[in-house]
């Protein structure tokens, strides 16, 4: 019997493999349920390097212990397992179930980062894509916003969050753990008739018709999204070529909209604002509206938009205290700002940066730009390898308006560091300008 989950897991890293040909090792966020123990058998079956994390929100008396009934489980497939600790007082807004899911993503990112892995894989299956549709119904969307989770979604550069078994029915995870012997650990939440999502599944149980149209809608909903994914970005291309959109000296957006160009409002705003996901359509009509109708500025999404004439210049929308400050280990990376991550200068001696690349401009991002500091001050690029400045890449020097702090070891194992103060216009090391922003937009 062919086994469903291995061959979904096979399907959707086929395309991982054929996207990032140089993608070697995975993480695997599991909780000790049916769907992630389900993913973990059939990861662990196939010939990948595969880690795992557990992350243990805390909300829960059982949750410790489900985290080590996780660690003994992958002990004996002869994987490697981490729990990643998340507290819970750390959560400000109120809306604790979004606040545990959002630090989840966080922590596996950063566990990602830290073992080398180049995707995450998590295992939301097709049950839970019908009910994120029908959540999205309620809440008013159409078209395309009906489409649900993607199976395939870019976290930050060089790492991406794979969902292998939104096409399989909960039934088949089921099994499959079944078979192996297990029994998974049960989330009284996710039959807590408090939650909606419970109501939802309690709903559709015995309802197999309503089942399938769903599942129908969901597929009409996809191709939609597919088609609007391929026009954002032919008109991300066209734009640029015609001079209407760039990113200036500063690394803010600059855009001139025309006729048609609606549809690149969100990728605009996510990719200088560098929020998570883009603002709801109603939100950025809203913006265009107050824009068209003579306002100067406005902000949405994390982004600040201001308009000159027809002219927009859309920055990323800071508070008083301006950028956060990082320091990176010299073998560490990080994700800075949401939008580049930061790697030690390590071996090649240069500390870099890569872009997040959110716009599409040229397809998705896996350019790297190493950054080192000159004698003067200036930032310049550094060949990774040979420590050397590129000839014909222009160093940066100080501009008031950019304003990065980074701090990373410098080459030769000195201990100097180089350090960006976004508070201090007269840092030299703020200089990181046209060349570095431009390339986020890739
Ligand atoms: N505590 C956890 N530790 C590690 N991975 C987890 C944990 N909880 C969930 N996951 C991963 O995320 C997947 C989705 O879990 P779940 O459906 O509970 O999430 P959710 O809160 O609905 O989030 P989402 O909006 O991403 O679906 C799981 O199948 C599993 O792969």
């Amino acid at each position: 019997m062919i086994d469903e989950t291995a061959e979904a897991v096979k399907t959707a890293l086929g395309r991982f493999a054929l996207e990032r040909p140089a993608a070697r090792r995975l993480l695997l966020g599991v909780s000790g349920g049916a769907d992630s123990l389900a993913l973990l058998l059939a990861a662990a079956a196939l010939p990948l390097e595969v880690c795992v994390a557990t992350v243990d929100h805390g909300l829960r008396q059982e949750s410790a212990a489900e985290a080590r009934f996780v660690a003994g489980i992958c002990r004996d497939l002869g994987l490697s397992h981490r729990t990643l600790a998340w507290h819970s007082g750390d959560a400000v807004r109120g809306n604790l179930m979004g606040e545990a899911r959002e630090a989840r993503y966080r922590l596996l990112g950063a566990e990602a980062i830290r073992v080398g892995a180049d995707a995450i894989l998590v295992a939301q299956h097709a049950d839970d894509q019908i009910e994120t549709h029908r959540l999205a119904r309620e809440r008013g969307a159409s078209g395309p916003a009906l489409a649900g989770m993607r199976a395939w979604r870019d976290l930050e550069p060089g790492l991406v969050l794979v969902r292998p078994f939104l096409d399989l029915p909960k039934r088949a995870l089921m099994d499959a753990v079944m078979r192996a012997g297990l029994s998974p650990v049960e989330d009284p939440t996710n039959v807590d008739l408090h939650y909606r999502r419970a109501r939802i599944r309690a709903e559709l149980a015995g309802a197999p018709q309503e089942v399938a149209e769903l599942r129908s809608a969901i597929a009409r909903a996809a191709g939609l999204r597919a088609a609007e994914d391929a026009a954002i970005t032919a008109a991300i291309r066209r734009a640029g070529g015609e001079g209407r959109l760039r990113v200036d000296d500063a690394g803010a957006v600059v855009f001139e909209p025309a006729p048609g160009d609606e549809a690149l409002w969100p990728r605009i705003l996510t990719a200088a604002g560098g929020a998570p996901h883009p603002p709801q359509r109603a939100a950025v009509e809203r913006l265009r509206d107050a824009l068209a109708s003579g306002g100067r500025a406005a902000t949405l999404g994390g982004s600040r938009v201001e308009r000159a004439g027809e002219r927009l210049t859309i920055r990323r929308e800071y508070g008083r205290t301006g950028p956060p400050g990082v320091e990176v280990a010299a073998s560490g990376r990080l994700l800075f700002d949401r939008r580049f991550t930061i790697s030690g200068a390590g071996e090649t001696g240069a500390a870099r940066l890569e872009p997040l690349g959110r716009l599409g401009l040229g397809g998705p991002v896996s350019r790297t730009l190493p950054v080192g500091i000159d004698r003067d001050g200036g930032v310049c690029a550094v060949h990774p390898r040979l420590g050397k400045r590129f000839p014909d890449v222009p160093t940066l020097r100080p501009r008031p308006c950019v304003a990065w702090r980074i701090t990373a070891d410098l080459p030769g194992g000195t201990g100097d560091r180089l350090t960006a103060d976004p508070q201090n216009a007269a840092n030299p090391a703020k200089a990181v300008g046209k060349d570095l922003a431009a390339t986020y937009l890739r």
